[in-house]
């Protein structure tokens, strides 16, 4: 559905110039939800402002529904961004619309027939769960109210292409939930394709078939959701998979720790997929003469299947402790001797 390939942007600037986006191939499948992450200033913006032509690459081809985005101005470009839709952070409604009237603007400016606008506007509001606020101006609704708006708007005109910046940035977290099941929801319903850049782990996390990773304009490192969790390559991926494996507290627990047992190992344990259902601390407890705490641990759903991490601190004889890990490994689930205690 979209393709990018070597595809470049460098922005001329007083100071200089500066490579927003270097060297970047890209291929992402029909009715994926492919997550592109990165700090502030990787190049996510510009990379969105590439898909949907808002800013012309420096070099590379960017196609996005068999359109050449890149090359492509006037009426070809126009006809080309109908297949895409955006949603952004701050909702960018229309404040003195009413949400109807907001969800209706696309499709006026497509010169869709009343009759037919009007059912269109019914069947997106029931879609994204508004019924009830349909005469509410954007400052009556909350924010999670105001995306649903925003995302029955980009909707409307039936594109092939949702692109989300930042939608769920300016939410708490209870909100952010929402509008990511509904992001889902829809993704599965329509089989739309949905490309969203973010900063936070847990988005990537909770809806994202695959992810991207960028840092410095480049992609750095990308695949399957669950793949790149278990086994982050770069160091920045590995921040941001802490995010979300580790708990805030985990590193004072593990302190806590070290300060009052006196033997033994702590050990953390990372699960991927199907290692998650298994009974693993009542075989290890059945089976080896040793102790065992648990410390930690978190197991999140993904798109691919269960991750979670789990701290654990064991104490016996040294041989014990060796062969538990070696059962450990044997079921498929990493271990990693964090501290000797
Ligand atoms: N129009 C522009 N002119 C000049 N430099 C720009 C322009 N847009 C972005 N940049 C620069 O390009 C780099 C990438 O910025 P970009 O906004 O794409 O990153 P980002 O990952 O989206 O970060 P943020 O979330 O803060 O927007 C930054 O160094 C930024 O200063």
């Amino acid at each position: 559905m979209i393709t990018l390939s070597n595809v470049n942007k460098i922005y001329e600037t007083k100071s200089g110039q500066v490579k927003a986006v270097n060297n970047v191939n890209l291929e992402i499948e029909k009715g994926e939800i492919f997550g592109i992450i990165g700090y502030s200033g990787a190049g996510k913006s510009s990379l969105i402002r590439l898909l949907n032509g808002l800013e012309k690459p420096t070099s590379g081809e960017v196609k996005v529904a068999d359109s050449r985005i890149d090359s492509a101005s006037g009426a070809m470009l126009r006809k080309a961004r109908l297949e895409i839709s955006m949603i952004f952070q701050h909702f960018n409604l229309l404040w003195s619309r009413t949400v109807r009237e907001n969800i209706a603007f696309p499709l006026e400016i497509a010169g869709v027939k009343k009759v037919e606008r009007l059912r269109r506007v019914d069947e997106l509001i029931k879609l994204v769960g508004l019924e009830g606020r349909e005469n509410a101006y954007p400052s009556q609704l909350s924010g999670g109210q105001k995306q649903r708006v925003g995302i029955a708007r980009a909707l409307a005109n039936n594109p092939k292409v949702l692109l989300c910046d930042e939608a769920t940035s300016a939410l708490d977290p209870q909100t952010t939930d929402s509008i990511l099941e509904l992001l889902v929801d829809i993704n599965k319903r329509l089989g739309l394709t949905i490309v969203l850049i973010t900063h936070e782990m847990h988005v990537i996390r909770k809806i994202c078939h695959r992810v991207a990773v960028m840092e410095n304009g480049e992609v750095v490192e990308q695949g399957n959701v669950l793949d790149v969790f278990k086994n982050p390559q770069k160091p920045i991926t590995r921040t941001f998979v802490k995010q979300i494996s580790e708990p805030d507290d985990t590193k004072e627990a593990v302190e806590h720790l070290l300060k009052n047992y006196h033997s033994g190992k702590v050990l953390q344990l990372t699960f991927v997929g199907e290692g998650t259902e298994r009974p693993l601390i009542t075989n290890i407890i059945r089976n080896f003469q040793i102790e065992v705490n648990i410390l930690q641990g978190k197991i999140s759903q993904t798109q691919n299947g269960s991750y979670g991490s789990l701290f654990l601190h064991v104490d016996g004889k040294q041989e014990e402790i060796d062969r538990t890990v070696a059962f450990i490994k044997e079921q498929q689930v990493e271990v990693e001797v964090l501290v000797n205690a």
